[in-house]
């Protein structure tokens, strides 16, 4: 372990925080008393014991970490350590107990360490193991103790320690360029320690804050530039990741040393990225290696740079309200797991790098889905395939503990079991060659590295032990001094099992035995009453109840024989084992490259067999709009009898879709996002037709209430998320909004939501799906061509409301609202009375709408529309947004509606700066002058986004109200 130098963590570093993995912040390291040496040792160190006094020198010296000091068969930790090992790991405290006092001491039994260690890295430690690294027999007082392993939540490489198959990211973030945050470049590197993929990005800070939340690392370090006065820049909002935070030696950061560092692990002409990708890598390469013992790690092989913009863009909100890969519904089912039909781990990993960022090249996805359709055709070689996959290890962190020289012999076998499988997964491969040009380039490129393979078969026995040191690793015929030293041991043991019968016959006793024991070795036991026929040569061993042993001066000679050959054989094993262990490491690059190749392989077939099995369709893409046709949700048909519903953007870019609660909107709306995911990942889609277009980035708006956390109203998070948006989204985008501006009074929402729409109409173009219960905003498909209506049909009766689930063009006419209400168990008699009170507002909005079409006034011409906000609110209807019923009434009584309190009296309170003698021409001007004001006072340079935001609605309702007042 290197514990000091330039790969050491900042022990000056008071601010060094170990944050829980699950992003909660605890206490800053140097203040924790569990790490670092504990202080009542400190202050008798010249007096402790040798033992204590290497367990202080080691937590000195990994003051980052939790020590687990090896005592035997176990971990032992001491003071203010044993206290929190006893609490968080449920074990006993006890004390320990020498010359200079009393410690607190808490232990956890070796064997079964992976479990505490696991414990103690939720709680946000990191955890050092000190091992012995000397056998005890060989030690001459105290044995020799090392750190061996630094484990932390980003850099784990036991399968006991990692989560499945899924990937696990230790990143590094950097910043780069002087000057204000928005105009600097900001570098995110990753590592997976276990498997040693490497991904590089760089780009504004929105960019890669998005990365950084797609990629969600385990543990996070930033380069200095990013703490700032009074915390790190990673509180800010847009670097929230859900990491533990580490700050690490700043040098490592360093673009000179960095480089130095990528250098060492790429080829010499290869592309080494801007200097904010250097630094990030070297930082995040450098601390990668810290916690694996200091060495470089040859099988972090595959440095890839990446550009954001190479996929289709999911933020997190995107990825959660598309539950890609987490669900928030009951039902506990994403689309990863709906998708996951593949037999191996490297698959299952490449099928989720491939969701998480599925591709914007078109000539890409065309090329896995011609290898889909290839293999959809041909069931006996994707079935052989499936099979032959099934037998495949994880190659990927077999190689990784290969080369960090962790692996046993029975992760050689796994991986020649692994290799052996090849020649048939090419075999039936030769058969869909000729389909596919990226089936031929995978079979060309399966390399079944048949001597890798043959050396491990070779040299380990198949059914290897655990335990590498003690023998029976390595198999007969392999080596011939081994085969010697063997035969010399087998041929001893051979004369001792004959030892008994040829001294029986010898001596005349027919109760004689040998026998051997661990402490005394071989004997020959006579009992008591036979003791005179003992001969000559018999030299006492030892002397029990009733009987004598002795051996022999022969049998000892055999005995030591036997010993020595046993020993000789026991290292000989392991040096052979570390030979072919080495010789197998240095083939780290081709079998990286095979893993590539069984992971690819392993998704393809996975998609072919569930479109064939679930009847998916293959999706084409060209530059016209998104049409699909009978589309399904992938993952809601799977558990319920699903209704198929197309999409047509043709008609125009944005559908606005109304219908009751609980009819399907936001099912259907989401279906759309995660057939273009789909389809660009290179899978087939649900729907009986496809044209999709390549989408550059989903944008999702979804849903007002879940949105509480980061301490924002949800009215602002949705606001700041709809800024987003309008910003980012391109007319290559999908964006869904789901009731956007439900969080605020229906005036102020209904008028957001139609400046919104008008907005993505005139100047965004993106495919928009956008459910509302606002149905006065269906009126702009009359004014705008690109805006289209959708809604969802339900059937009405007198028991109630059965959903159709089915779209329909044009908007609904009711929305049931009050019929959910029901179902959902509201009491009867406000059940009632609320269908009591939607009748009468029907009803007055009926006789209105008949006033309003006699007064010609049934439509807002376009350019009143595009006056904005404030010219839409007032024609807008107030629409319930509770029971979503829609009764268009006329404008005037809208507008006066609005203007009344609940209690139904007019709101004609003036504005607390109004002056009453002033008229209302007046009123609206001093209004005007105000807001004037209050943006020239405004100091742009120091106002956050949000505070723009709050500040803009803020002005709006100050003009909309002087408005009204007139
Ligand atoms: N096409 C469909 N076929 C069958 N079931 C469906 C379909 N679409 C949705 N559902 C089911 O209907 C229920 C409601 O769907 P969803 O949440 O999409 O409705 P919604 O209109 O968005 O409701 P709300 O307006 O209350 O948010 C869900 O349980 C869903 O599983």
């Amino acid at each position: 372990m290197n514990g000091s130098g330039d790969t050491d963590l900042d022990a000056g570093a008071s601010d060094v925080e170990g944050g829980g993995p699950d992003g909660s912040s605890v206490e800053a390291e140097s203040a924790d008393p569990a790490l670092g040496a504990p202080r009542e040792m400190l202050d008798v160190r010249e007096e402790l014991t040798p033992m204590m006094a290497q367990y202080t020198d080691l937590c000195e010296a990994h003051d980052d970490a939790l020590v687990l000091f090896q005592v035997g068969d176990f971990y032992e930790a001491f003071c203010q350590a044993a206290e929190t090992v006893a609490r968080v790991c449920e074990v006993t405290l006890t004390k320990r107990e020498d010359s200079t006092g009393r410690y607190p001491m808490a232990g956890i039994p070796i064997d079964n360490a992976a479990t505490y260690v696991e414990r103690l890295l939720d709680s946000g430690y990191r955890v050092a193991l000190a091992d012995q690294v000397q056998p005890a027999e060989e030690a001459s007082g105290l044995v020799d103790r090392a750190v061996t392993q630094l484990i932390t939540p980003g850099t784990l490489v036991d399968d006991a320690y990692l989560e499945g198959s899924a990937a696990n990211y230790l990143a590094a973030l950097v910043r780069e360029g002087e000057g204000a945050r928005a105009t600097a470049t900001y570098g995110l590197a990753l590592v997976d320690v276990s498997t040693g993929e490497c991904l590089v990005t760089s780009g504004d800070r929105t960019t890669v804050a998005e990365e950084l939340e797609r990629l969600s690392p385990a543990e996070l370090l930033t380069g200095p530039e990013l703490a700032v006065e009074g915390g790190s820049e990673n509180a800010d909002e847009a670097f929230v990741a859900e990491a533990m935070h580490t700050d690490y030696d700043p040098s490592a950061f360093e673009l000179g040393v960095a480089r130095e560092r990528v250098e060492a692990y790429t080829r010499p002409d290869a592309v080494l990225g801007n200097d904010a990708e250097v630094r990030a890598t070297g930082a995040v390469l450098a601390y990668a290696e810290y916690t694996q013992g200091g060495d470089h790690l040859d099988y972090v092989s595959r440095i890839t740079r990446f550009d954001a913009r190479e996929s289709m863009r999911l933020d997190a909100t995107a990825l959660r309200s598309l539950e890609l890969f987490e669900s928030r519904s009951r039902s506990g089912h994403t689309l990863m797991e709906t998708l996951d039909s593949t037999a191996c781990a490297l698959g299952r990993r490449r099928l989720e790098s491939w969701l998480r960022r599925p591709t914007v090249d078109r000539a890409e996805a065309e090329s896995r889905l011609d290898a889909v359709e290839a293999l959809t055709g041909a069931g006996v070689v994707r079935e052989t395939l499936h099979e032959g996959l099934r037998e495949v290890y994880d190659l990927e962190r077999l190689v990784g503990r290969v080369s960090r020289g962790r692996a046993n012999a029975r992760d050689l076998r796994s991986l020649a079991t692994t290799l052996a499988v090849v020649p048939g997964l090419r075999e039936a491969l030769s058969d869909l060659e000729h389909d596919s040009p990226r089936l031929a380039d995978l079979t060309e490129r399966l390399d079944d590295c048949g001597d890798v393979r043959s050396l491990v078969e070779e040299a380990i026995v198949p059914d290897p032990p655990q335990e590498v040191t003690e023998g029976g690793v390595v198999r007969e015929g392999f080596d011939e001094e081994l085969d010697a030293i063997r035969a010399t041991e087998r041929e001893g043991r051979e004369w001792v099992s004959q030892l008994e019968a040829r001294e029986r016959e010898r001596t005349g006793i027919d109760s004689l035995e040998v026998g051997y024991t661990q402490v005394h070795g071989y004997y020959i036991e006579v009992t008591n009453p036979n003791l005179e026929r003992v001969p000559e040569d018999y030299t006492r061993r030892q002397t029990l109840k009733n009987s004598e042993r002795f051996y022999t001066p022969e049998l000892k000679r055999r005995e030591d024989e036997i010993i020595s050959a046993s020993e000789r054989a026991d290292s000989l094993e392991y040096e052979l084992f570390c030979e072919v262990r080495t010789s197998v490491a240095a083939e780290g690059e081709r079998l990286q490259a095979l893993a590539d190749v069984l992971a690819e392989l392993d998704v393809l077939v996975a998609f072919a067999t569930i479109a064939v099995d679930r009847d998916y369709v293959r999706p084409t893409f060209g530059a016209s709009a998104i049409r699909i046709e009978a589309g399904r949700h992938p993952v809601v048909e799977r558990t319920t009898e699903f209704v198929p519903n197309g999409i047509d953007f043709s008609t125009g870019a944005i559908a606005l879709i109304t219908g009751p609660n609980m009819s399907g909107k936001s099912t259907y709306m989401r279906q759309v996002a995660l057939t273009c995911v789909m389809a660009q990942a290179g899978s087939f889609v649900p729907a009986s037709a496809a044209h999709l277009r390549v989408v550059d980035r989903v944008f999702t708006r979804v849903g007002a209430s879940d949105d509480i956390a980061g301490g924002q109203s949800t009215f602002m998070r949705e606001m700041a998320e709809l800024t987003d948006i309008l910003h980012a989204a391109t007319d290559d985008s999908l964006v869904l909004l789901d009731e956007v501006g439900r969080g605020t009074a229906t005036t102020d929402g209904l008028a957001i939501a139609r400046a919104t729409t008008e907005f993505i109409h005139d100047e965004v173009g993106a495919s928009t799906l956008f459910a509302t219960h606002y149905h006065e905003l269906t009126d702009l498909e009359a004014d705008y061509d690109g805006v289209f209506t959708l809604h969802f049909t339900a059937d009405r009766d007198e028991e109630g409301v059965t959903f159709l689930h089915r779209v329909a063009e044009g908007p609904s006419s009711s929305s049931y609202g009050v019929e959910v209400a029901r179902l959902a168990g509201v009491p009867d008699r406000v059940v009632q009375r609320a269908r009591d009170l939607v009748e009468a507002a029907e009803h007055e909005a009926d006789s209105g709408a008949v006033d309003r079409d006699e007064a010609g006034a049934n439509r807002s011409s376009r350019p009143a529309a595009t006056n904005g906000a404030a010219a839409s609110t007032a024609e807008g209807t107030p629409h319930d947004p509770v029971t979503g019923d829609a009764h268009t009434g006329p404008a005037e009584k809208t507008f006066s509606e609005s203007h009344e309190g609940r209690d139904g009296r007019a709101k004609s309170a003036p504005l607390p700066d109004s002056d009453s003698s002033r008229g209302p021409r007046d009123d609206q001007n001093h209004a005007v002058r105000g807001v004037l004001d209050d943006i020239r006072s405004l100091d742009v340079a120091r106002t956050t986004p949000m505070d723009a935001l709050a500040l803009l609605h803020e002005l709006q309702r100050r003009l909309d109200d002087a408005n009204q007042e007139t």
